[in-house]
């Protein structure tokens, strides 16, 4: 199976509303700390949203609503396996991808056969408190021996400027949130996404202050 080498993170459908006709195909919807009739509700509409432009979305922890909603993905991260339940995500036929941060948790994410394995933090990330410290891209293509023909994701701290280096060690998508929801022009942002991930020669130079 292949996914779009861009997969944007998002926690709104409203945000999925806006990406989606700027031409992403791979989405996910990562929501917290909401109550669950608001999350099916959004998840119903991004799912909506994403049929209609043959976007794939991705469901991040809330797998039980994601099959009763007819999805099509679902992301999960290693507390979220302890209680998910894998064969009936399969029985519905919903493609799964994992996060990883060392070898113990690669390991038992490879187990469980997903369609893509995550590796993260690749670079600090202000998004969320994270007890890993940054892989770096020695990482990424240390992952990539190890996972074979799995897609490998790319995540944390990613941005338009460091794709090219993060597909270059090995990675198959490179994911990213702030760099697109806290971006001054969000839509321009994601334009350049497109262009690096799609023509990966493209890549601009890293700004100062941020290198590549
Ligand atoms: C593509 C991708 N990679 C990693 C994560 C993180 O998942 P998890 O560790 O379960 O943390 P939360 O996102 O649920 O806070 C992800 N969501 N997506
Ligand atoms: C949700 C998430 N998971 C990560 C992991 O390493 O598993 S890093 C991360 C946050 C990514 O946000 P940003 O692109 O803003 O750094
Ligand atoms: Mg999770």
């Amino acid at each position: 199976m292949t996914f779009d080498p861009f997969y944007p993170i998002v926690d709104s459908a409203d945000w999925v509303a806006r990406l989606v006709p700027l031409g992403v195909k791979l989405i996910q919807l990562r929501i917290k700390d909401r109550d669950p009739e608001t999350v099916r509700a959004e998840v119903r509409r991004a799912e909506a949203l994403c049929r209609k432009a043959d976007c794939l979305l991705v469901v991040n922890d809330y797998w039980q609503i994601a099959i009763e909603e007819a999805c099509r993905c679902v992301h999960l991260g290693q507390e979220d396996l302890d209680e998910a339940d894998l064969g009936a995500i399969r029985a519905a036929g919903l493609r799964l991808g994992l996060s990883s941060h060392d070898h113990a948790e690669l390991d038992r994410a490879l187990a469980a056969r997903p369609d893509y394995i995550a590796l993260g933090p690749v670079y600090p990330t202000i998004l969320k408190k994270m007890k890993w410290t940054e892989q770096g891209l020695d990482r990424v293509s240390e992952w990539k021996r190890l996972v074979g023909t799995i897609p490998l994701v790319a995540i944390g701290g990613m941005s338009v400027e460091r794709a090219p280096g993060a597909f270059a060690a090995g990675a198959d998508i490179v994911s990213a949130v702030t760099d697109i929801t806290l971006n001054a022009d969000p839509d321009a942002r994601v334009r350049a996404w497109l262009d690096v991930t799609r023509n990966p020669g493209s890549g601009a130079p890293a700004p100062a202050g941020q290198p590549a």
